[in-house]
């Protein structure tokens, strides 16, 4: 293990890689003090992108694959990260990036659709290792632990955030599959011995294609197949946007297209498909020549379409503001610029859009600008039923109350690419009607479907090691915090099934003597955990690694507003730590406001409790005192600076994101001032913490006059550099004192 104390920081997208040209200089100042080096590396989806093509582009051009290399460190026990949200690309924001970066000067080749030549095939490849949720699984080397701090918790009693009020005649709903989904289809096996299996189609008429070879699994291994009937998602699709007219609900689907990289866009356009089907069946011949594909969005619609004549543009425009009449309204991402819940992908991602909904009184937008019920439409039976179980818990008791509501933690298993996560490379939409058979190298099958072409079939793999890890973190939170734990498994589901055994057999490994560990199907899991967070206790949920995402902004948006608040650590397997920062992502929409009004209201306090829980881990790991007294002091800032409500305002003219970076520079510096642990430190920040509370008033000022005028940053993923320092450093005093310090 080096000797070096050192932090990585990753420089990422949208608005957090915004925040992080302010509070990065502020970290920076505090820590380099103290001898501990905090270096970044760039996981951006324009980072990776171009760390890709190496060959095409010039010497000044070439970044190095950072992504690589941070999934290497983080199986070391000196791996210490600091993770913040990154876009998970959908293919239309994969081609934006690309061809923002092309209009930048760096010549990379188009996305190829339809690759023909090697070359095409090749940069094809490049491009789809970049694609959907192509970092969060290469550095999550362990489990998930993320909950509220008591710190957070109090500041929401002092601080409530608003809650829709819930009535009971609401007419919101989830829509899910009978039959001919994962959850009917799946079936499951543990695996004695370590080998290498051939996922195989046969044909009706005998053909056989493999596709794919090599599958490595190790002994103890829990594998699963299952599959998604294209025509039985069809029919329910179909039927479910006549009953959202006949009940005059808003129709809206919940997917998650980026996460769920090869599945889920696939079921994105069979849905856009179903309702617009008149319109593409009319002008089936245009659409194939102007190269529109549903799995896109009917966003791509409207730009494909482009290439055609004016004419046929608007027979295809016409046709569709036609059928909008007949279909029932759809739920709207932005209804004043027309945008629907099925243009875009990634613009709905069902962790965040079911919470959301959920508070804001199980409503969503629709074009008319106003909220109305909706339809949830959540195909799969696997996790759809625990927001019905929420939706019917709210209208039977009301809103949650912020005030009082307990906390559900989670404890999720997500190491070494467990379940879904990893299921990209052996998910795959059927050529041909036939049987799928996974086979062992013994020639054994495992498993076997009947499928018929363009069902969407996959398998997914979790591996011994990762479940007694998260059997062992589970059973370490529930001591350490006193709480009830469940484990959220359901017998009927044959993947379940089986990791309920080892869960079985792994707590036997532990004292649990005292503790209260429960395994409940999800749908009985959540009504206990209701009934609970109701009384104002806490449950710990323990959960596989959908729900994990699924629970970890459910119950933070609940509890907390957001996902922002959120502690996130991942303690990876290795003995290294990846503290990631709230439990949300990049807020696109941020980017918007900070461009047209220059104010910022990303909320940072995922990173600052991020990056003491990186320090006291620092501290531990290196045996350094001085990223302990960081750390403390650090843990008595976020006290300080929840206590105050220095969080950013959503107003233009507000304190924002740089604000708050501002107040947790000066509470940080007042709390090393505060502390007798280390005299040098003590002395160097007595002098800052002086300094930023004489000026607090010029620096604030300073900080909230900028705002109000649009700012140019040359680039949405790949902005310019100085451009966006400079717009988010807009304090000649606050950088003065900043570099005071450095300069000590
Ligand atoms: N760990 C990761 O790397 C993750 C990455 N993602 C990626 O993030 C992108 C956006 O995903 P999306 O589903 O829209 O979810 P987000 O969590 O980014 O955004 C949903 C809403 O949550 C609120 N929000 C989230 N984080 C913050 C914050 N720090 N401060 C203040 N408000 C916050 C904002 O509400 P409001 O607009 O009301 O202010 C925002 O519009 C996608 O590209 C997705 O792939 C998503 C999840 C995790
Ligand atoms: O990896 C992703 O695409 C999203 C991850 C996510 O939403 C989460 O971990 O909560
Ligand atoms: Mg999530």
């Amino acid at each position: 293990m080096s000797d070096t104390p050192k932090i990585i920081y990753t420089l990422t997208d949208e608005a957090p890689a915004l925040a992080t040209y302010s509070l990065l200089p502020i970290i920076d100042a505090f820590t380099d003090p103290a001898g501990i080096v905090v270096e970044t590396r760039d996981i951006s989806l324009a980072g990776r992108i171009l760390a890709q093509f190496p060959d095409v582009l010039s010497d000044e051009q070439r970044i190095g694959d950072h992504l690589s290399e941070l999934g290497e460190l983080a199986k070391t026990p000196e791996a210490n990260i600091i993770k913040l949200p990154n876009i998970s690309a959908s293919m239309p924001q994969l081609k934006a990036a690309i061809k923002e970066l092309q209009g930048q000067g760096y010549p990379l080749p188009d996305y190829p659709d339809e690759p023909a030549t090697d070359a095409e095939k090749d940069a094809k490849a490049r491009f789809d290792r970049v694609k959907g949720s192509a970092v969060n699984p290469v550095l999550r080397e362990g489990n998930s632990d993320r909950r509220a701090p008591q710190s957070v918790k109090n500041y929401v009693r002092k601080y409530p955030h608003r809650m829709g009020e819930w009535s009971s005649d609401s007419k919101s709903h989830v829509a899910h599959m009978e039959d001919g989904d994962f959850y009917g289809s799946e079936q499951s096996a543990t695996l004695d011995a370590d080998d290498s299996l051939t996922i195989e189609l046969v044909g009706k008429d005998g053909t056989k294609e493999t596709l794919k070879d090599g599958v490595k699994v190790l002994a103890g291994e829990v594998v699963d197949g299952a599959f998604m009937s294209a025509s039985s998602l069809r029919s329910f699709v179909a039927a479910e946007i006549d009953d959202a007219k006949k009940q005059g609900v808003l129709f809206s689907l919940h997917l998650k297209a980026t996460m769920m990289k090869v599945s889920d866009p696939i079921m994105f356009g069979i849905v856009v498909s179903e309702f617009y089907k008149q319109v593409l069946e009319d002008h089936a011949g245009d659409l194939e020549q102007a190269g529109f594909n549903p799995n896109n969005g009917v966003g791509d619609l409207y730009s494909s379409i482009q290439s055609l004549s004016e004419d046929k543009q608007n027979a295809i425009k016409g046709d569709i503001d036609a059928l909008y009449k007949e279909r029932p309204s759809i739920a709207m991402v932005d209804s004043h610029k027309g945008i629907t819940n099925l243009h875009v992908p990634s613009d709905v991602i069902i962790d965040a859009s079911m919470p959301a909904m959920i508070r804001d009184s199980g409503k969503m937008w629709g074009a008319d600008d106003q909220r109305h019920d909706a339809k949830a439409v959540i195909p799969d039976r696997c996790y759809a039923t625990i927001y019905q179980t929420t939706i019917d818990d709210c209208k039977k008791n009301g809103a949650f109350d912020p005030t009082t509501m307990g906390s559900v933690p989670n404890v999720g298993l997500m190491a070494q690419k467990a379940e879904e996560y990893g299921s990209h490379d052996k998910t795959f939409q059927i050529p041909f009607a036939g049987t799928v058979r996974v086979v062992k190298s013994n020639g054994d099958v495992v498993f076997e479907h009947d499928v018929e072409a363009e069902d969407i079939w996959r398998m997914c793999q979790v591996k011994d090691a990762p479940i007694r890890d998260w059997v062992k973190l589970a059973v370490t939170r529930a001591r350490d915090s006193e709480t009830p734990a469940v484990f959220w498994l359901d017998a009927n589901r044959a993947h379940d099934a089986q990791l309920i055994q080892k869960v079985e057999t792994y707590l036997k490994d532990h004292d649990t003597s005292g503790l209260d560990i429960r395994i409940l199907p999800p749908v009985e899991a959540m009504q206990f955990s209701l009934e609970r967070i109701r009384r104002g206790e806490d449950t710990i949920s323990v959960t596989g690694n959908v729900l994990r995402d699924y629970l970890t902004d459910l119950f933070p948006i609940m509890e907390l507003g957001t996902s922002a608040k959120m502690l996130s650590i991942v303690p990876l397997m290795n003995g290294g730590g990846l503290f990631e920062t709230g439990a949300g992502g990049s807020a696109p929409k941020h980017v918007q406001q900070l461009v047209e009004e220059n104010h910022l209201r990303w909320d940072s306090l995922g990173e600052f409790l991020a990056l003491a829980a990186s320090l006291e881990h620092l501290g531990k790991t290196f045996d350094n005192a001085r990223a302990t007294v960081l750390a403390k002091a650090l843990d008595t800032a976020n006290g300080e600076f929840l206590n105050n409500d220095k969080s950013p305002k959503r107003k233009t003219g507000e304190l924002d994101n740089r604000g708050s970076h501002f107040y947790l520079a000066l509470y940080w510096a007042e709390a090393l001032a505060a502390q007798d642990d280390d005299a040098e430190l003590k002395s160097l920040f007595s002098e800052l913490a002086s300094t930023l509370r004489a000026e607090e008033q010029t620096i604030v000022d300073e900080l909230n006059g900028a705002q109000g005028k649009a700012v140019e940053i040359k680039g949405y993923y790949h902005p310019d550099k100085q451009l966006a320092s400079d717009a988010m450093r807009p304090s000649a005093t606050l950088n003065e004192a900043l570099k005071k310090v450095a300069n000590s």
